[in-house]
């Protein structure tokens, strides 16, 4: 599946057909409350429409014969109609007034629950600060739609609608004269509309493009300042700022275009209808309170135009966001392919076979052909050149990434049997850079850990103790209660103690340590191989280095060069290895 959302495939585009259908079923309950508030627009319209017909009818049949108390009466008729479109049009207000707001927060929820299922893959091809802008700006459009433009757009039609059949109804031909500048509209529409879309979804793209610099450079503001690149990185902001200022203008010169073009066609319609109605009248084929009338509908059929104009531009906006937002709720977390049937010892804990793998995304192949196994309770380095593939393989090992070609099976099964849950507990992972919450020592620690979330801090510690990680706890003057909030109250090496605290606490089968001790003094990195040793004697280490006193202890070393793994025997088959090939070249 391609998780690229800046080169999709056509399959996985929307067009605006499919976008609405897409977005109607996600409206779910929503529909309900939209059917009441659309019968309340029913009768606000249908009042607002009888209005001129009462006016005209008045004016022809009472104030032309003098009949006064008739006049006075159909007056309170039109004050009580009035009364009611008020109290209609109130009870459609406070209706719609949620719906927008909920569905904010159920496409914002959504969506974040979405992201939380997709695979690292779409990590690796997006930019963080677009997935934030899709988040928080485009489901905003498509709140507003909902919340200012939804109700008034339905009532607009309607009233349109409506007026349109009075005025034919009335008088066909002078009916037909006053919806011909309407035709001229829909044409305007159909040619402009795509361009729009275009210009929007354009905008919304930059806009998402400037917040991915703004994250990246606040994100990295110390190395900007350590390297005195200000000017560089203003530069790069600078540059996605007038595109997404260039792309506002143009998204707003189309967007603007709307009103004009509808205002003159309004009123080019009420012209004819004078000039038109004025020679029906001279002729005897209409009376003036008829051409009133005509007047109160042609204004009602080309007011709502008039206004669906603005609420169009909101509409081609929010859809240009549905559409950005939809692309990620259509994704599909990673198919696992069909296990595969392998064989693998009981004593084995995990085993690659014939594993390749390339990252999403990326051009070249990381691993070729790898193959080794890994047993239950023994110790395991992986040592090579930078850049070699070492933490690719701790990757796989941990079943953060599939491979592309070959198996690797975890206790005698293909990896993608597992869940996250089944995978999380069988394996620790410490991370090169360790990743802390915002919190504790002690949230940091018990993440994801049901199995001692519900302790007491002095449980807690008893656990610890048991662990032999008390030491590590001692580096925090707090203790578990530590504020690790801020991202620089803690050093590098305090985040690695607590991921390696996180990890232990968990008793996985597997743990991985992929360079856990780069940043760590020696004396605790002593403690930390003392606690390493006296792990349950089924766990099985995995530990990446580029120090070699961190990899004395392994039962077996492996070099990792170019992609491809060999195995180097104990620490001491190793040296001699090394040497021997020092000698040879
Ligand atoms: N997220 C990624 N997307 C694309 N390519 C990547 C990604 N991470 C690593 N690579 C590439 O994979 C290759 C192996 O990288 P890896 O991080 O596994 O090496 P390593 O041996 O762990 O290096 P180091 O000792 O510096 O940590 C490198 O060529 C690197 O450019």
């Amino acid at each position: 599946m391609n998780y690229d959302l800046n080169s999709l495939t056509e399959a996985q585009k929307n067009n605006t057909a499919k976008a609405l259908r897409k977005l109607v079923r996600w409206l779910g309950e929503e529909r309900r409350v939209l059917i009441y508030a659309f019968i309340t627009m029913m009768i606000t319209s249908g009042i607002n429409l009888t209005g001129p017909l009462v006016i005209g009818y008045t004016i022809d049949h009472y104030v032309a014969t003098g009949n006064s108390s008739a006049v006075i009466t159909n007056c309170f008729v039109l004050l009580g109609l009035y009364a009611l479109s008020f109290s209609t049009n109130y009870l459609q207000t406070r209706l719609m007034g949620g719906v927008g707001q909920r569905i904010l927060f159920n496409l914002r929820n959504g969506l974040f629950t979405k992201l939380n299922q997709l695979p690292l893959a779409f990590f690796n091809q997006n930019r963080t600060g677009d997935l934030i802008s899709r988040i928080n700006n485009d489901t905003d459009k498509v709140n507003q739609f909902f919340s200012q433009s939804l109700m008034q757009f339905v009532t607009n039609i309607f009233m349109m609608l409506g007026s349109a059949i009075f005025l034919i109804a009335i008088n066909p031909r002078l009916g037909a004269a006053a919806l011909v500048p309407a035709v001229l509209i829909l044409l305007f529409i159909r040619v402009i509309s795509p361009l729009v879309k275009k210009r929007n979804a354009r905008n919304l793209k930059s806009g998402g493009a400037m917040s991915a610099e703004i994250q990246e450079s606040l994100q990295n503001f110390k190395a900007i300042i350590a390297f005195n690149r200000r000017d560089y990185f203003r530069q790069r902001f600078n540059e996605a700022s007038t595109d997404n200022y260039k792309s506002a203008i143009g998204a707003g010169l189309v967007n603007n275009i709307f009103l004009p073009v509808f205002t003159f066609c309004s009123h080019l319609a009420q012209l004819t209808v004078l000039i038109y109605g004025i020679f029906l009248i001279t002729h005897g084929m209409l009376t003036v309170g008829i051409l009133i009338s005509y007047f109160a509908y042609v204004s009602n059929f080309y007011f709502p135009i008039r206004q669906l104009a603005t609420i169009w531009t909101s509409f081609q906006v929010a859809m240009a966001g549905w559409d950005r937002i939809a692309v990620i709720l259509d994704l599909e977390p990673a198919k696992a392919r069909p296990a595969l049937d392998a064989k693998a010892s009981p004593n084995t804990l995990l085993s690659f076979q014939h594993v390749h793998f390339g990252y999403p995304g990326g051009e070249k192949e990381v691993l070729h052909n790898v193959s080794f196994e890994l047993q239950r309770g023994k110790t395991y380095a992986f040592v090579g050149p930078t850049g070699g593939g070492k933490s690719t393989t701790a990757s796989l090992m941990a079943g953060l990434y599939n491979p592309t070609g070959g198996t690797v099976l975890l206790k005698g099964k293909d990896m993608q049997v597992y869940d996250g849950e089944q995978r999380t507990e069988s394996i620790g992972f410490i991370l090169q850079e360790p990743f802390l919450f915002s919190g504790t020592v002690k949230d940091n620690i018990l993440y994801g850990n049901k199995k001692y979330a519900h302790l007491s801090n002095e449980g807690l510690e008893k656990v610890i103790k048991e662990a032999r990680l008390e030491g590590l706890l001692e580096k925090f003057e707090g203790g578990l209660e530590s504020n690790v909030s801020d991202a620089d109250s803690v050093s590098l090496g305090q985040k690695q103690l607590i991921a390696f605290m996180r990890a232990v606490l968990r008793h996985p089968e597997l743990l991985i340590l992929d360079e856990a001790t780069a940043n760590i003094d020696t004396l605790t990195e002593n403690l930390l191989e003392d606690i390493l040793e006296h792990l349950p004697d089924t766990t099985t280490r995995v530990i990446i280095a580029h120090r070699l006193n961190t990899i004395e202890s392994a039962d077996e070393i492996f070099f990792v060069n170019d992609g491809r793994i060999s195995r180097a025997g104990n620490f001491q088959e190793a040296l001699a290895m090394l040497m021997q090939e020092a000698r040879v070249s």
